[in-house]
Order: structure tokens, then C-alpha cells, then sequence
């Protein structure tokens, strides 16, 4: 096994990162699929559960995977952009959810109770907002670096499973360029409504990510990340790299989550390989990014919030999927005939 590169001195230390970062244990994996292959069900019948047990053993690295300890973690930034009028919510929200995260007063914190999840809300950079990408880039490579850098640095080496998750007024804006930056289309093809915004809204935002796309659009994925995107999606980046540094799996969130790990896909796919994307968002985005991401969604139940919300209902799944597999019967143990 490597050894942990964090934390990076640049970010182009990314373009390398995928051959010194751990891999599958593909001896884990098929010990897995030999299992699942002798459970007293037919072959298949549990659908992603199946696959969900496999996935965890190979990057838990053993045949019987298990969730002892998930960690949760939501990331909090704010977005220069916000001044385009693209999000219906004042700025000042951030600050205030995040309060209401630790009062235990948010979606995601009834959540990670009901899933089993501990949470932690890590502030970035005191919310201090980027730059307005319509104007100059939002971050300089040195900021997103550090940001990066916050976010592999908060993940417990002792967790068994990592959700992700973000909090920041105006990022549904910072997604849909950095999927426009990173693979191309116009901001009409990325933008949604967010939280609520209306058709005239719409149009301001689609044109404000045109405006970010043309002004830094001919960055590589990297410049991308860190001129179109904010610091909240560069510790989400950060941490799902520092999971996988530490043998943690990954489950990844909705539109904001995927594209704030967009930019490593583009630098290299192998860096996502770890990472199950918990749910399809209903932002129009999302479903778009995760073909281009080359993921299946583990469940589309009509959820848009962020917060890693569809991470920790995705984690219930997840639950289910080890159960099974660790503790169903074989055929030879319960004395079933096989096909
Ligand atoms: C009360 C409230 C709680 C939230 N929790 C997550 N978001 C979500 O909405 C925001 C992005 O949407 P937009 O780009 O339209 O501003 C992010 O903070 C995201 O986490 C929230 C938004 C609000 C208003
Ligand atoms: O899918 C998301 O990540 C999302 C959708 C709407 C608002 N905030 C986040």
C-alpha cells in the first residue's frame, strides 16, 4: 500500500495521484461475488445489494465488509457568484445552516441518526466567500489547495464508510460550471433550479456560468476547480481523495457532491473508483453528470437538498446490502437444493 500523499504541495500533484493511492482488493472482490453466489437466494435476486457488498469488500479489502463507525462529513463555504442573482436565498443562510447543523435541527441530521452516521460540519476558510467567477477566477490555485487540503485531512482513518456533503448558498451555480468546465456544453445544458429559482432566474444563472465557462473554460480540470469552482467543492474533492489515501469507501451525494469531484474525474476516472453515488438527484443536472461521471445511482427517490441527505439514505441501503451478505445462509448451510 502507498503511502499517504497528504497534504499535496500543488494541485498538480493530481495529475500522479492515481498510481500512488490504493487500489481495489480484487481478491476481496471475487471472495465477495463467490459469496454472493452461494447465499440461499438466486443469483442476482438482490439487485444493487449484491453489487453494493462487492463494492465494499473491494475497498474495504475483506470478504465480509462491515460498517462499524460512518463518518459524515458536510463541508460550508460561500460564493461570490451569489452576486448574479442566481440562488432565491440570501448569502447569510450558510452561516445560519450551519448553526442549525450543530443544534441538530437539518434534514441531515436526522438522517445520520436514522442511518447510523456521525456528523461533522466543517467551515471553510470562516465562510469568507470566493471571488465572482463571472469577474476573475473564484479561487487561486493556492486556495484551492488549501481547501483540498482541509477536506483529506478531516477524514477518520477509522471510519468504515465517508459520506459527503456540502452547505454553501449559490453552489447548484458552482456545479453547473464546473460540469460545463470539465465537460463542456453551455450553461443552459447544466443550470437547474437549485433551491426554488424562477425562469427568469434560470436565465440569469445559465448566463452567468456562460460568462465563467468562456472567461476559464480553457483552464485544464484542475484550473477549473479552482477558478469556476468554491471552496466547499474543492474540500469535498479533498476529502474523497483522503478516503481513499486511508481505505475508506466513499458515498457520494447529489448534483454539488458529483461535481465537485468532476474535476478529478477529468484528471484521471481511476481517482473516483472508490465512490458509490448514494442517489439521483432531482436537479436536472445530475442525471446528465453521473453519465458522463460513468456512475449508477444507488436510488432516485425525487430528493434535491445537498447536506449529503441522499448520501445517508443511500447508507440505509448500504446497511441492508452488508446484512445480507454477512449474514445470510449458504446453501450447503442450511441444506437447500441449488439450481
Ligand atoms: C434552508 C436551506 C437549507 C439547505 N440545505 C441544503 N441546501 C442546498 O441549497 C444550496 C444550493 O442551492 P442554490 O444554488 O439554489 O443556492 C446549498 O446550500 C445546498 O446545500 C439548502 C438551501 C436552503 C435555502
Ligand atoms: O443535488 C444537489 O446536490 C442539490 C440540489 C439542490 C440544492 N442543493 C443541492
Amino acid at each position: 500500500m502507498s503511502q499517504n500523499p497528504f497534504p499535496l504541495s500543488s494541485l498538480e500533484e493530481l495529475r500522479s495521484l492515481a498510481d500512488r493511492l490504493p487500489g481495489a482488493d480484487e481478491t476481496a472482490r471475487e471472495g465477495a461475488i463467490a459469496r454472493q453466489a452461494q447465499l440461499t437466494k438466486p443469483v442476482g435476486s438482490l439487485g444493487i445489494l449484491e453489487e453494493t457488498a462487492c463494492h465494499f469488500a473491494a475497498w474495504q479489502g475483506r470478504i465480509n465488509p462491515e460498517i462499524k463507525r460512518a463518518q459524515a462529513l458536510v463541508f460550508a463555504g460561500n460564493h461570490g457568484v451569489v452576486a448574479q442573482g442566481i440562488s432565491p436565498f440570501p448569502q447569510e443562510v450558510t452561516v445560519q445552516m450551519v448553526a442549525n447543523f450543530r443544534t441538530g435541527g437539518a434534514a441531515i441530521n436526522q438522517l445520520c441518526r436514522a442511518a447510523g452516521a456521525d456528523l461533522e460540519v466543517i467551515e471553510i476558510d470562516g465562510l469568507n466567500p470566493t471571488r465572482d467567477f463571472t469577474v476573475e477566477p473564484a479561487m487561486t490555485p493556492e486556495e484551492c489547495l488549501a481547501a483540498l487540503n482541509t477536506g483529506a485531512a478531516a477524514v477518520d482513518p477509522e471510519a468504515d464508510v465517508l459520506l459527503v456533503g456540502e452547505m454553501g448558498i449559490g453552489n447548484t451555480t458552482i456545479a453547473a460550471a464546473l460540469a460545463a468546465g470539465v465537460f463542456g456544453g453551455t450553461g443552459a445544458d447544466w443550470v437547474g433550479p437549485g433551491t426554488g429559482l424562477n425562469a427568469e432566474g434560470l436565465i440569469r444563472k445559465a448566463g452567468a456560468v456562460d460568462k465563467g465557462v468562456a472567461l476559464h473554460g480553457h483552464l485544464d480540470a484542475l484550473g477549473v476547480m479552482a477558478a469556476l469552482g468554491g471552496r466547499e467543492e474543492a474540500a469535498m474533492a479533498g476529502a474523497v481523495l483522503g478516503a481513499r489515501a486511508k481505505g475508506v469507501p466513499v458515498i457520494l451525494d447529489g448534483f454539488v457532491c458529483c461535481a465537485a469531484v468532476a474535476p478529478l474525474f477529468g484528471a484521471d476516472p481511476r481517482l473516483l473508483d472508490h465512490c458509490l453515488v448514494g442517489h439521483a438527484s432531482a436537479e436536472p443536472g445530475h442525471v446528465k453528470l453521473l453519465d458522463k461521471l460513468g456512475k449508477t445511482p444507488m436510488i432516485q427517490i425525487g430528493m434535491r437538498l445537498g447536506e449529503a441527505s441522499g448520501a445517508a439514505v443511500a447508507l440505509l441501503l448500504v446497511r441492508a446490502a452488508l446484512e445480507c451478505h454477512n449474514g445470510m445462509a449458504t446453501f450447503a448451510e442450511a441444506g437447500v437444493t441449488e439450481a
